[in-house]
């Protein structure tokens, strides 16, 4: 199968669908027959571009083609994933699956991103329901990682499994609901709710926004990183889940909640929301509050990452799948020619390690130096285990030239040099490029220490030899411009 999508309706949901494929490199096809939604994928595609490929610490393979095919039979031609993002009604769900199904390959995944429909009610009137599943994706789909997987059983188990495994190859977290119900489940739960906010709301005990300060000044913070079971068993203290059970169980026949009633949308509560929800915006468009939000998230999930936890988890393991396309070497039989500088990172810059000057800033170039010098400690030898058993570098010194500016989502790869090595030291060579242009360099001289006495100690001779090979072949090579340079020597 190609890894070639067709979007099928390009509207929120769809525009993110297609930068969330483009970005992870396949050809995307995007079918709307709405003259604006070319304009809209681009918008969403820039927002993407500036969010998602830092979002980890490896890059992401280099973008597919994006084409806006005139007909649908075009866009899903030879295509292996067809996403059907249009709007949620069932009979016009029906129409563009009949007009996918009569152009695609038997072997392709035809997902759809509804909300409330299940698989089987998709595939009633198909001629090949085998073919269909819900992949149900949360807003913005670029960067959240959930996406609800539901298959009927007339789905077929294989293409089931051949779906979860390629959203998975996305950065995403298949959630493979078992049975199927309107809504699937997070829909379920956040409809539980929005109802009571619409019931808070109508009722005038709250506004919108003291609702919504109500979920993101306390439990929403709490739901990012754990769940409501989760949380719940640690609010039972001690007695965990069974005491929170005890406890808090009766109160839910209390008048608590509204239970399954729900507010009638008459025109005085939808002005009522709306008026108060324009006041909450106090003055920002659309397009500011999804800027922020992409912010937020990035580094939400970044901060989940630093702990290995929740959605960071998720995006680790995506790192790790990545690496080896990334052209990093994992281990110094990796390095094909050593006489040429080693790359020792190539990942995107993230929103977060972006300043009020809109560019890079300055403790972050350390960062990547520092993660570049970690890399080439562990092709050495110098790796985890090796410092467990009492042994390490420190840097001693650091000189960086900031050269060009840099902005987020832009490609970073530090190729690197080992310009002296032996005794002690280890004297090494960065320069950080973001495509052809150099933007930086790092010069550092590291000791190798022994972690007990905290002093400094020989080289180990693993080490010293693998230094030594990438000190002699890389003595050919021109002395890199700026070596040994001090702040006010002439430019
Ligand atoms: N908006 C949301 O928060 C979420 C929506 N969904 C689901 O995604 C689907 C799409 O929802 P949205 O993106 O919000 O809707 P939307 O209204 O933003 O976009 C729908 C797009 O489909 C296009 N379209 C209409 N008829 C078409 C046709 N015959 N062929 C091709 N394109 C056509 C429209 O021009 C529009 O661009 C729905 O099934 C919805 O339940 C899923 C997750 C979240
Ligand atoms: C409102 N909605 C039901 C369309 C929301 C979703 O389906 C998921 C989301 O992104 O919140």
């Amino acid at each position: 199968m190609t890894s070639t999508v067709a979007i099928i309706g390009a509207g929120v949901i769809g525009a993110g669908w297609a930068a969330r494929f483009l970005l992870n490199g396949w050809d995307v096809r995007v079918f709307d027959p709405d003259p604006s939604a070319r304009d809209r994928v681009e918008k969403v595609l820039a927002a993407a571009r500036l969010s998602l490929p830092g979002l980890g610490e490896v890059a992401l393979p280099p973008e597919g083609r994006l084409s806006f095919p005139r007909l649908i039979s075009e866009a899903v031609r030879g295509a292996g994933w067809v996403q059907e993002s249009v709007p949620e009604r069932i009979e016009l769900k029906h129409k563009i699956i009949q007009a996918v199904q009569s152009c695609i390959e038997e072997g392709a995944i035809l997902a759809s991103s509804t909300s409330g429909f299940t698989a089987t009610e998709l595939q009633s009137n198909s001629s090949r329901p085998d073919q269909i599943l819900v992949a149900h994706p949360f807003n913005p789909v670029y960067l959240l990682p959930l996406v609800e997987v539901v298959a009927s059983d007339r789905t077929d188990p294989d293409l089931r499994d051949r779906a979860v495994m390629t959203l998975t190859d996305l950065g995403m977290a298949p959630l493979q609901v078992r049975a199927e119900v309107p809504a699937h489940i997070a829909d379920r739960l956040l409809e539980a709710v929005w109802r009571e906010a619409l019931w808070l709301v109508k009722d005038g005990v709250a506004t919108t926004g003291e609702i919504d300060d109500a979920i993101r000044m306390g439990f929403g913070l709490r739901w990012a990183q754990m769940g409501l079971f989760e949380t719940y068993r640690i609010a039972g203290g001690d007695g965990g889940m069974a005491h929170f059970l005890h406890q808090f169980g009766p109160a839910l026949k209390w008048p608590w909640s509204k239970l399954t009633d729900v507010p009638e949308m008459d025109d005085t509560l939808v002005a009522t929301i709306a008026a108060q929800s324009d006041e909450q915006a106090g003055g920002r468009t659309i397009a500011d509050l999804e800027r922020q939000r992409d912010h937020n998230l990035v580094g939400l999930i970044r901060a989940l990452g630093a702990q290995g936890w929740g959605a960071g988890a998720i995006q680790q393991a995506a790192d790790e799948r990545r690496m080896s396309g990334a052209g990093v070497p994992a281990r110094f039989e990796d390095i094909t020619d050593p006489a040429t500088p080693v790359v020792t990172l190539h990942r995107a810059v993230p929103l977060d390690w972006i300043d009020y000057n809109g560019h890079m800033t300055e403790d972050r170039y350390l960062h990547a130096f520092g993660d570049a010098s970690d890399r080439l400690m562990k092709l050495i030898g110098c790796d985890l285990d090796y410092v467990a058993a009492g042994k390490s570098f420190f840097t001693v010194e650091s000189h960086i030239r900031h050269l060009k500016e840099v902005t987020a989502g832009a490609p970073l790869r530090i190729e690197t040099r080992v310009i002296a090595a032996g005794g002690k030291k280890m004297h090494v060579w960065h320069e950080m490029k973001s495509g052809d242009r150099l933007l930086a360099t790092a010069e550092h001289m590291l000791l190798h220490v022994d972690l007990e006495t905290r002093r400094s100690a020989p080289l180990t001779p693993l080490l010293a030899e693998r230094l030594a090979t990438l000190v002699d072949a890389q003595a050919e090579l021109d002395p890199p411009e700026g070596l040994s340079r001090a702040i006010g020597d002439p430019i």
